[in-house]
């Protein structure tokens, strides 16, 4: 099948040399039966391509499974992908079959590859060398016979050399090496897939069409797309739904793009605009300090309840919650290393109560963070431009649990 059928078949944007050359490598690569890894920005189209290569080989009448190891919790990922038995685990009240068993004749697709725990590792690595494998809590050898494809957004081998993750498996998935490039280095393409999205939605949501301004493709042409294939979609989408006005000027497309710091976006933002973003940003930081105040406020009680409720103890023997939960606060001569926190009463005014009412009032507001996480994890991923492990270290989260909010709440 040509790339141009290829194209067609599987709904798949773009004339660039480097998106032709990913479709030619994975239709050459899909009839042999070789592990294929696809490396590639988040929202480039890497399970697009997973399809493509399972429907393109012999197993395309066998099943096709799409595994999001960063999704899967480590304690359960064994047992999802190998399955287990009967009693093996509390909770395992009967046997389960895993994907490797289900997907027998198919194709696995392992997105997120790099997250797999170094015991899942190994286990992968044995299936891939014998297509052998043990069920948790069972030592009876199963055999199976899977294709792997797997996916990246990180630098694997990078990894390795953290020791992070196998090197003898990195070059067993890594026979055939796919890479998907991202939208920035496939400018030509921004336009088209805008258009195509564009008219789709247009059509599902039963709206006139939309025309582009010069400036407003301009603006979309430069813009770096951190968030890639996904990310254009989706504000396709937005500005199907939400623009009145069907002629879409340079300026109706800011309000959907992200402000970029050091913008090389061609049109000067207005100066309102402007402030209305660094307000935000001020907006997200406060939140954010709030979280972590959350978080320490946590600990501390936890503490204190640990400790028979005597708070002056745990504070003496952690200065550090002080510190950081009265940092931005100017505290009484004599007070700045411990105090104790009474009981507040309706009457009491003196000023260690004050401290806490102050921050109960935060705390109070700080619920409403809920609400917010997905502004401040859409807000993280932009400021690190797509990169997870930044933002999820800015948010003081794990990357996994990122990578499950960001499924979660459908970012
Ligand atoms: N070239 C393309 N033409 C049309 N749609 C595309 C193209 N590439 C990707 N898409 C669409 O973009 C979205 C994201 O693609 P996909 O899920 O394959 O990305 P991914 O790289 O696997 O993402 P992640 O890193 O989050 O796993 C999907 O809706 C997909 O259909």
């Amino acid at each position: 099948m040509d790339t141009q059928n290829i194209k067609q078949r599987f709904g798949i944007i773009g004339n660039s040399p480097l998106l032709n050359r990913a479709i030619d490598i994975a239709s050459q690569v899909a009839p042999t039966d070789m592990s294929v890894l696809i490396t590639g920005e988040s929202g480039s189209g890497k399970e697009v391509f997973s399809h493509i290569i399972h429907q393109l080989s012999a197993r395309k009448h066998g099943a096709f499974i799409a595994v999001n190891c960063g999704a899967i919790p480590e304690g359960t990922i064994d047992s999802e992908l190998f399955g287990h038995e009967k009693g093996s685990f509390t909770g395992a009240h009967e046997a389960r079959k895993g994907y490797f068993e289900v997907a027998n004749g198919g194709t696995i697709f392992l997105d997120e590859v790099a997250e797999l725990p170094l015991g899942t590792q190994a286990r992968l690595l044995r299936i891939l060398e014998s297509g052998e494998y043990l069920r948790v809590g069972s030592s009876k050898v199963q055999k199976t016979d899977v294709r792997i494809i797997a996916a990246t957004n990180v630098d694997v081998y990078n990894r390795v050399k953290n020791g992070k993750f196998r090197e003898d498996l990195y070059y067993r998935l890594n026979t055939v090496p796919l890479r998907i490039p991202p939208l920035h280095e496939r400018k030509e393409d921004i336009y088209l897939l805008f258009r195509k999205f564009a008219a789709d939605f247009s059509d599902k949501y039963r709206s006139p069409g939309l025309q582009l301004e010069p400036d407003a493709i301009q603006i979309l042409t430069n813009y770096s797309w951190p968030g890639n294939v996904r990310q254009l979609k989706n504000i396709a989408e937005q500005i199907c739904v939400l623009e009145k006005d069907r002629n879409v000027t340079g300026q109706a497309i800011l309000n959907y793009i992200p402000n970029e710091a050091g913008s090389n976006l061609p049109m000067a933002i207005n100066s309102t605009s402007k402030e209305d973003f660094t307000e935000r940003d001020i907006l997200y930081k406060v939140l954010f300090d709030m979280k972590k105040d959350m978080v320490e406020l946590k600990k501390l009680v936890a503490e204190i309840i640990q400790h028979g409720g005597n708070t002056a103890t745990v504070l003496a023997d952690n200065p550090q919650y002080i510190n950081q939960l009265y940092r931005d606060v100017e505290l009484p001569v004599g007070q700045e290393h411990a105090f104790t926190i009474q009981q507040p009463t309706p009457n009491n005014n003196n000023s260690n109560n004050d401290y806490f009412a102050h921050d109960a009032e935060e705390v109070e507001e700080s619920l409403s963070l809920v609400d917010k996480e997905s502004d401040l994890i859409k807000k993280a991923l932009k400021k690190h431009k797509g990169k997870r492990k930044f933002a999820a270290q800015e948010l003081g989260i794990s990357e996994r649990t990122l990578y499950r909010k960001i499924k979660e709440l459908n970012l």
